[in-house]
């Protein structure tokens, strides 16, 4: 079994048990539920750096990024630096985050948030929207086509925003049918953690031009995200580069200040 597979096995568990501790119903009587979303896709489109910064702990591949810092300090400084959006990962068996992680960045900032975790139930959807998310990840490469309409559509009934990670060209045009608002083109290979830029260079003329385009993972270098924009992306979606540091928020400041130089 690849990591994939294994963290939807675990999601599944996971989803079974919520569902009993917390209801659908619960869910939408909560504060946040009917608070108006923020676009992540518009202020992409308004934006000169299109820094997508994430909040990441650990990961499958990495083991430990960053035990020090909290997540209000760094939603914070993160916004100070002039982010589009926060990424804030939610799932903690394999990336140590939590559901508490979103809700406490919703406390500490007002930019759009992306809930970064591994939807397979419409259960995630409504809990996203009771955490403050605005934006919700689905990864084309754990869903079938029909998954990806209903979420799609259940996503947007609900006010939030569609990021659909791709990989791969089949990936890309299975997710193509939908009206999704803005594609990931993931330069990690989430089956072998290698990354490779070449992905988003080969992606980028098959998205059609209404969508939005976002590069992640693997982005250290302001050259890149030059290169990068010039073939059409908007948003970068950028962890390790800010959070394997002593200060991350600080990290995203100066990075973005070289990038909007
Ligand atoms: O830390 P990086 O290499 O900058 O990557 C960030 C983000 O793209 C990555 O965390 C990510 C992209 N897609 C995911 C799906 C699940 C978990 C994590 C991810």
């Amino acid at each position: 079994m690849d990591i994939l597979q294994k963290i939807v096995q675990h999601k599944k568990r996971e989803i079974t048990l919520k569902k009993k501790l917390i209801p659908v119903q619960q869910l939408k009587g909560g504060d946040l539920f009917a608070r108006p979303t923020h676009s992540l896709s518009g202020a992409l489109k308004n934006s000169k750096s299109g820094v997508i910064a994430e909040f990441k702990r650990r990961s499958p591949s990495k083991s430990v990024i960053n035990h020090h810092s909290t997540v209000e300090n760094v939603a914070t400084a993160y916004e100070k630096a002039g982010v589009c959006g926060m990424s804030v990962l939610t799932d903690s068996h394999f990336f140590g985050g939590s559901p508490e992680d979103l809700q406490i960045a919703r406390a500490s900032t007002n930019l759009p948030l992306l809930r970064k975790d591994f939807m397979i139930d419409e259960y995630q959807f409504y809990e996203a929207r009771a955490l403050g998310a605005d934006v919700v990840l689905l990864i084309a490469a754990i869903l079938d086509k029909e998954d990806i309409r209903k979420f799609t559509d259940l996503a947007h009934q609900l006010d939030l925003e569609v990021l659909l990670e791709v990989h791969n060209r089949a990936e890309l045009e299975k997710s193509l049918l939908t009206d999704i608002d803005m594609i990931g083109v993931n330069n990690r290979n989430l089956k072998t953690f290698e990354v490779s830029l070449e992905t988003s260079r080969e992606l980028a003329p098959l998205i059609p031009d209404g969508i939005v385009k976002v590069s992640e993972s693997g982005l250290s270098k302001v050259r890149a995200i030059n290169e990068l924009r010039e073939m059409g992306y908007r948003g970068f979606l950028i962890g390790e580069t800010f959070m394997a540091t002593r200060d991350p928020g600080h990290q995203a400041a100066e990075f973005i200040k070289t990038l909007e130089s």
